[in-house]
């Protein structure tokens, strides 16, 4: 069994990866942190009778208590970082889902790895579909270079544009490089009404209540358009991908940014 401890347990994830967790036969949960912890046991959290895991509000105290040998992280962009190197410094290997982390983050968190020979695994999208989308995108923008991306989320998500359409328009700039698209001449008549850019990529985002975690990236030719569409509806749908990078984490060798790095 592998020791994993969950780090935002109240949180929309975080709720379901203690649900995940619970029921897969060769992890179990020994931790739980949130910051608004109220010391309640995680089996009340997801309905499972009482398991003897308490949520802690102190993350070095919990790994302190608990010996967990995976972290999960899913929390915010401002806390994640330091979680991270709390993590690693105490030798226990984050698996990160939270988004928002920066280049520097992310070269910090591979030094970090590399100085203490602990693994980490950070992927802004834990959903197979969602890595098939950015996979085919990567595909079709060899012969369609001209191409948009439109994100929709719940309401609640802090972080615009989301990680997965910052992470789709990277792949895809590695494959066409960086394209000037549209009019030359083209103006906003109100500011983001083309919406935020990189790589020459606009990237437009939606918050709604009703959304999950949703993305289309719409490929446009002669006469012609092709959209790649991924539809979230569950948070179910990045479990799988979740308990697996739990699993794999203590085999790889330093950082894996993407969980389609793990996949083959
Ligand atoms: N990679 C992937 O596949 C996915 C990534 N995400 C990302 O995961 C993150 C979380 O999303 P979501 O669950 O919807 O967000 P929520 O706001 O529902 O949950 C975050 C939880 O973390 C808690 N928290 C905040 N700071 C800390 C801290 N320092 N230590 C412990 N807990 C803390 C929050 O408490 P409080 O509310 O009091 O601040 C909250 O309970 C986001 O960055 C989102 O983009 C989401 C889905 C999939
Ligand atoms: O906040 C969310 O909900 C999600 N965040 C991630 C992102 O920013 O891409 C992954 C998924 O889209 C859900």
């Amino acid at each position: 069994m592998i020791r994993v401890l969950v780090c935002g347990a109240y949180g929309k994830m975080g709720r379901e990866v203690l649900k995940a967790v619970h029921k897969d036969e060769h992890l179990s949960i020994v931790g739980a942190v949130d910051l608004k912890s109220d010391f309640n046991d995680v089996g009340d959290i997801i309905g499972a009778g009482k398991t003897g895991v308490i949520v802690g509000n102190d993350l070095s105290m919990v790994i302190n208590e608990t010996k967990p040998q995976v972290m999960v992280d899913f929390t915010n962009p401002e806390a994640v970082m330091n979680n991270i190197r709390i993590a690693i410094n105490n030798g226990v290997c984050p698996v990160v889902g939270t988004t928002g982390l920066s280049e520097e983050d992310l070269q910090e968190v591979r030094d970090l790895c590399e100085y203490t020979k602990v693994n980490a695994i950070i992927s802004p999208n834990f959903s197979i579909g969602a890595i098939l989308m950015m996979r085919l995108a990567q595909e079709a923008v060899k012969y369609l270079p001209q191409v948009e991306i439109i994100e929709l989320h719940h309401d609640q998500k802090l972080d615009a544009p989301s990680g997965t359409a910052l992470r789709t328009a990277e792949l895809i700039a590695q494959v066409r490089g960086t394209l000037r698209q549209g009019h030359p001449d083209e103006f906003e008549k109100l500011a983001g009404a083309r919406g935020s850019e990189l790589a020459g990529i606009r990237v437009h985002s939606v918050r709604l209540p009703g959304y999950v975690a949703h993305q289309e990236v719409i490929f446009g030719g002669l006469g012609q358009t092709l959209t790649i569409r991924h539809d979230s509806i569950s948070r179910e749908s990045f479990m799988p991908g979740v308990t697996l990078a739990c699993k794999r984490i203590l085999t790889i060798d330093g950082l894996v940014y993407g969980l389609e790095n793990i996949l083959d």
